[in-house]
């Protein structure tokens, strides 16, 4: 094993940073969490998860709000992070148009809280969530990081826009490296119950009908949570370097499709399957898995939302070796393994 690390992860009540502080403490590094446990979904589902890595010694918490600049410079200055990794957010695509505001505190509030302990604490790598939504009205598939990201269809991906864009500027006055991931619908165990893959499956076992939008014409790059956290691992190694470092190197020369801002040390990064699955292929790999059909109930394509995502991850292959790879009706069968065990059905 490599030196162990002291990890800061924001979120580990949620489902990403849960399974990435597992991973972590899997690994034998110390983990302090911070998590807001907010309502936004049953809380009982994050304390769960979160009692759950309280299992491990190496684990420690605090739970407040990322609003609460004096919580978090306190709970990082006691952590001494090498490594701070920023999942928490208010997430969810059609939640922004219900609560926007929630977006503004804790997506453009609560970031730039976090990087300003990063300036304070200056950890070797700051490394925050994106979102494929941040691809917004682009039609041409795969989505590459190149492709322009200017045209959010919602409040939300314009956050997330705006952190990618915040964390640039800070890596190049502050220079604490910095690492963005773009996430593509990622789905498992102990997943979001606002998603596709849990409401879909509570409705077909309560046998009540499920909301398909855009009459089942969607396309999404389904990401399995074992595989994300995976990369994310890998990617914790792959330090973006300052431009002064790639001058001083002799014979430096970038990766093919790199991101690497020519003026900091700054990089953005897709993580996804490298598929695109139609939604009523997921929606049957759900009724196969749980073997009982669905009622449809096929609704118009709902606002603020975007009909088709893949994408190209030969910038994360190229940094890291490794590209997730889980077949979706294997990463569906094992959510749904979870979900019976959990909720004793
Ligand atoms: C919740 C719900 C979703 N859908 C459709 C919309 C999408 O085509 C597909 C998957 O929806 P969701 O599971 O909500 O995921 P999606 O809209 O892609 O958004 C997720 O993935 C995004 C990209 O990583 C994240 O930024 C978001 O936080 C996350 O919620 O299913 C339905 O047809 N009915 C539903 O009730």
């Amino acid at each position: 094993m490599t030196q162990p690390l002291r990890v800061f992860i924001t979120g580990t009540a949620g489902f990403i940073g849960f399974h990435l502080a597992r991973l972590l403490l899997d690994e034998g590094h110390t983990v302090h969490g911070y998590d807001g446990i907010t309502d936004y979904y049953d809380v009982r589902l994050k304390q769960r998860r979160h009692a759950l890595l309280r299992e491990y010694p190496a684990f420690t918490a605090t739970e407040a709000m990322l609003e609460d600049a004096a919580a978090l410079e306190a709970a990082t200055r006691a952590a001494q992070p090498d490594v701070i990794v920023h999942l928490a957010a208010q997430a969810g695509v059609r939640y922004s148009l219900e609560n926007p505001r929630a977006y503004i505190d804790a997506n453009l509030v609560g970031t730039f809280h976090v990087l300003e302990v990063a300036r304070a604490l200056r950890p070797r790598h700051l490394l925050m969530a994106s979102t494929s939504s941040v691809y917004g009205a682009n039609t041409e598939l795969p989505f590459g990081e190149e492709r322009k990201t200017d045209t959010p269809l919602t409040l939300y991906a314009a956050t997330k826009k705006a952190n990618e864009a915040m964390a640039h500027a800070y890596a190049h006055l502050h220079g604490v490296p910095t690492t963005l991931f773009r996430f593509f619908t990622v789905y498992g165990p102990w997943g979001r119950p606002d998603m596709a893959l849990f409401k879909f499956t509570r409705g077909i076992l309560e046998g009540t009908p499920i909301d398909i939008y855009n009459h089942g014409e969607m396309y999404r790059d389904f990401t399995y949570v074992d595989d994300l956290v995976r990369a994310i691992r890998l990617l914790i190694d792959a330090v973006p370097s300052a431009p002064s470092e790639r001058h001083a190197a002799s014979g430096w020369q970038p990766l093919q499709g790199d991101t690497l801002s020519p003026v900091a040390p700054w990089r953005v990064v897709n993580i996804g399957n490298s598929d695109t699955v139609r939604l009523l292929d997921f929606v049957e790999a759900i009724e196969a898995e749980l073997g009982k059909p669905a009622i449809r109930n096929f609704l118009p394509m709902q606002s603020g939302d975007v009909p088709a995502t893949w994408a190209d991850c030969s910038l994360l292959k190229r940094l890291t070796g490794y590209a997730p790879q889980t077949p979706f009706r294997e990463g569906v069968a094992r959510f749904v393994r979870w979900y019976r065990e959990y909720h004793g059905v």
